[in-house]
């Protein structure tokens, strides 16, 4: 071996492996799985350099030398994602997975200007739309005609196909409240909602989606497509969203939307024991409310100062019960079809460029429907902290 491949190796995106020195991207983001999901200490796993091109077996190195295994895939259905390989472990004999996870890019920004600011952007070739800045703190977007009918249309479709339910709260047993003689105005949250997924949508419809997604925002196709899957939410007279963030910090949970939790007698109330780390949400009108329905965001572009009142004596200010101060917000907005609105439930970690904190000024909510129906759908675009940056995404298991 030369000092030029043991200098590769000592930078971590190598592995010895009996004489030779393999080049293995990302070292330190590949994981072995066995069959019961016991991570093992293998931490030499890459690829093998025989078929390193096209990726498909994998070697696991057992220390820096000596012996190995391969993890081969026995069908393209074991090709599992994000560079993910199901095969028999040659040397154990267990079933393993192997994964060189993807590496989620660091965050991009846009700048939004001032309020009232029109910029024209080519969110498809030669289509041009316009993206309206409503607020700078957090930045948010208005992007009129961002949907065409036909997609409003067939994203209602989808959803009414799938069936709706009515819509939780992690903790609250909303259902148990609307059973109640709890006052409508009093339950934080009263929709019906369902979750779309590449199959209830096409695959075709969902790219283009995607790709627009990916203009609109500046973020690589990849955070997009490992993102969460749409959310549709159908709210009729009295149905209202009081304020809420819709991302927060939970540092008690150790990572990111991209893990499953294992233990859920930890996490009774979570399928995940992952925080949601939505960065950016995007909100389409699927209809024009007739009357009410509105969007509010009551702390947008408040003042530090505002900010801190506004979390004093919160019980006796309810400034997040929209039922009761929809209009006192700083923004209200009102559903247009077609229309998305987009803003940042996060601030960006200037010294890593991941997720930071939530931004408190992002609390929003739907105001309570007058009259007809109000149609949305939510798309979250899920972005990791630093450390989470090479793992899966739990969404982006669908073909
Ligand atoms: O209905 C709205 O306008 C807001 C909905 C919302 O904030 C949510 O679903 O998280
Ligand atoms: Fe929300």
């Amino acid at each position: 071996m030369t000092s030029t491949e043991e200098d590769a190796c000592a930078d971590n995106n190598c592995v010895l492996f009996g004489d030779d020195a393999l080049a293995v991207p990302n070292k330190a983001a590949w994981k072995y799985t066995d069959n019961e999901n016991n991570a093992e200490d293998k931490t030499n796993v890459g690829l093998d350099k025989n078929t390193a091109q096209n990726q498909d077996t994998i070697v696991i190195a057992h220390g820096n030398i000596g012996y190995s295994s391969s993890v081969s895939p026995s069908s393209d259905n074991d090709v599992i994602r994000d560079r993910t390989v199901k095969g028999n472990d040659q040397t154990s004999g267990k079933v393993a997975k192997v994964s060189n996870a993807y590496e989620f890019p660091p965050l991009t920004r846009i700048d939004p200007g001032t309020v009232g600011q029109r910029v024209d952007v080519e969110l498809e070739d030669g289509r041009f739309f316009t993206r309206i800045t409503r607020a700078v703190g957090p930045p948010i977007f208005e992007i009129p005609k961002f949907l065409s009918d036909e997609e409003c249309d067939h994203i209602i479709e989808s959803a009414k196909n799938n069936g709706l339910n009515v819509s939780n709260l992690f903790g609250a047993e909303i259902q148990d409240e609307l059973n109640s003689d709890i006052p409508l105005a009093e339950i934080s949250r009263v929709s019906e909602q369902t979750w779309l997924q590449r199959s209830h949508l096409g695959e075709d419809f969902l790219n283009r989606l995607h790709k627009r997604l990916a203009r609109l925002t500046e973020l690589d196709i990849g955070t997009i497509r490992r993102s969460e899957h749409v959310q549709v939410v159908s709210y009729v007279p009295g149905g209202h969203y009081h304020a809420h963030l819709d991302s927060i910090d939970r540092y008690d949970r150790p990572c990111c939307f991209q893990e499953r939790c294992d233990d859920k007698a930890l996490t009774p109330q979570w399928a995940d024991c992952c925080r949601l780390c939505r960065y950016i949400t995007v909100l389409y009108y699927l209809n024009d409310a007739e009357e009410g329905g509105e969007t509010a965001f009551p702390l947008a572009d408040a003042s530090d100062a505002t900010l801190a009142e506004k979390f004093e004596n919160l019980e006796e200010q309810e400034w997040y019960n929209l039922s009761y101060y929809c209009y006192n917000s700083s923004l209200v907005v009102k559903p247009v079809r077609g229309t998305a609105i987009m803003w940042y439930n996060h601030l960006k970690d200037e010294q890593t460029g991941y997720l930071g904190k939530a931004d408190q000024r992002s609390q929003h909510g739907g105001c309570d429907l007058i009259k007809g129906s109000k149609w949305i759908a939510n798309n979250w675009i899920s972005s990791p902290s630093s450390e989470d940056r090479f793992k899966p995404s739990h969404f982006y298991t669908e073909s």
